[in-house]
């Protein structure tokens, strides 16, 4: 009888250890790709699923040099921050001339000797010539032509940095610190073809009203408390949903230096569907071999890096793309940060379908490992006491990057180094 017992006990002990493992290796496996936390979309669970599945079980089993910080990158970090911790005394009339005759295959701008802190303090603290409204695009933003000339798009906050966008992943007002960010963030990657970007503040009185223009000023109304608000000109504008001066009087936003250059526009192949339709890269597992056959490699590359930059920030919206000197220009960021809980994965679509990268990307994105990629945007923004996204946001970017490392093991894993990594020479 005793030993029944005993029996019994331990068959049950051993049923409990068993559905206990079962339970751990389940969710070990699915801890990556179920949790609410990476939002990976139900209605996309079709043809990604498998895809999704494979990528987060190599994030489940990420080697560990990804999450540590590589030395190498310190003398380049500290490079970095040198060339935009420049100077009190600038005169902002050689930055703009030194800007406007640049003439490089390698970058728009100047990126030696300080010239990126030379140009952003000019955006800075150039006085403002005239003020107008900048009708181009769907989103309010203003043209102001600071004195020397330089145009500069200004996109106005519309958002506190805690604001979370819920819904689709292009919803909402630009970001005017998504635009920010964005271009520091270029700046680590090494992605050199970006208009310069800071945060400015204006004042409604002081740096607008004087030298707006009638167009502009017939786009403002005044709010309840008596303030001058900017409703503006552009396709979403709408008279109730203006931007209005905070209690010092001023306007927050992001001064995106305006390069009067002429742009190749093109339709990017990975475009959204704005509505429930399916787009053709969403349904076909070959995509890729489609784009491959109307694009040279170089500008898939160029896609490809442009996608890993998106999905860092979470701009879902890459509709089109503009090119210059055969490079794509990364205009238009104003559409990432908007919930840091999320990681729309497909934004990652032209990586884990063509599973091609180049490898000096590569080579930067693994020196960037550990936390380096964000301390670095914190310290730029710092240059300038901008702080450009809340901490969810700067986890955010990491934890994304630790996506794209394992989304790269997963196409090592499918095709092989050599056919992933392409040294751009064609
Ligand atoms: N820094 C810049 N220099 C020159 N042209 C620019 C710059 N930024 C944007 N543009 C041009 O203006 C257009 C509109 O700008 P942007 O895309 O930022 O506005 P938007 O309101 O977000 O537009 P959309 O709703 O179409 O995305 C761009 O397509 C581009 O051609
Ligand atoms: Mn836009």
């Amino acid at each position: 009888m005793m030993s029944m017992n005993y029996a019994f006990g331990f068959s049950l002990f051993l049923l409990v250890l068993v559905a206990l493992n079962i339970y751990f290796f389940y969710t070990l496996n699915t801890v990556g790709a179920r949790s609410p936390k990476f939002n990976v979309p139900s209605m996309k669970l079709d043809l990604t699923s498998s895809v999704f599945k494979d990528i987060y079980d190599y994030l489940n089993y990420l080697p560990s040099n990804y999450k540590i910080k590589n030395p190498k990158f310190l003398p380049i970090q500290n490079n970095l921050l040198a060339s935009f911790n420049s100077s009190h005394n600038i005169n902002n009339q050689d930055v703009w001339s030194e800007t406007e005759n640049w003439s490089s295959e390698e970058s728009l701008f100047p990126h030696t000797n300080g010239a990126p802190g030379r140009i952003l303090q000019a955006i800075q603290t150039s006085q403002i010539a005239l003020v107008d409204n900048a009708p181009k695009g769907t989103q309010l933003k203003l043209l102001l032509l600071l004195e020397g000339k330089q145009k500069i798009y200004f996109k106005p906050k519309r958002y506190d940095l805690d604001h979370v966008i819920i819904g689709n992943i292009y919803g909402g007002f630009d970001r005017h610190n998504s635009e920010v960010f964005a271009y520091y963030l270029a700046m680590v990657l090494n992605f050199r073809w970006i208009p310069p970007s800071v945060i400015r503040r204006i004042h409604i009185h002081k740096d607008i009203m004087p030298v707006a223009t009638a167009g502009l000023k017939r786009t403002m109304v005044k709010n309840e408390s008596g303030s001058l608000c900017i409703y503006g000109k552009c396709f979403y504008c709408k008279v109730n949903e203006t931007v209005c001066p905070d209690s010092k009087g001023e306007i927050e936003g992001a001064a995106i230096l305006y390069l009067d250059r002429q742009f190749k526009i093109h339709k990017s192949p990975w475009k959204r569907s704005y509505s429930t339709k399916k787009m053709e890269w969403e349904t076909d597992n070959d995509f890729c071999k489609k784009v491959k056959g109307a694009l040279s490699t170089k500008r898939l590359l160029n896609l490809i890096d442009v996608a890993i930059f998106d999905f860092l920030i979470q701009n879902g919206d890459r509709h089109r793309y503009e090119v210059y000197k055969d490079q794509i220009v990364l205009l238009d960021n104003g559409k990432g940060l908007g919930n840091a809980m999320v990681d729309e994965l497909d934004i990652l679509a032209p990586l884990y379908q063509c599973c091609i990268l180049s490898t000096s990307t590569w080579q930067k994105l693994e020196m960037l490992s550990g936390g380096s990629l964000t301390e670095t945007i914190k310290k730029l923004g710092a240059l300038r006491n901008d702080k450009l996204a809340t901490e969810e946001h700067f986890k955010a970017v990491e934890r994304r990057l630790l996506k794209v490392f394992a989304t790269v093991q997963y196409c090592i894993g499918k095709h092989g180094r050599s056919k992933v990594f392409q040294n751009g020479l064609f």
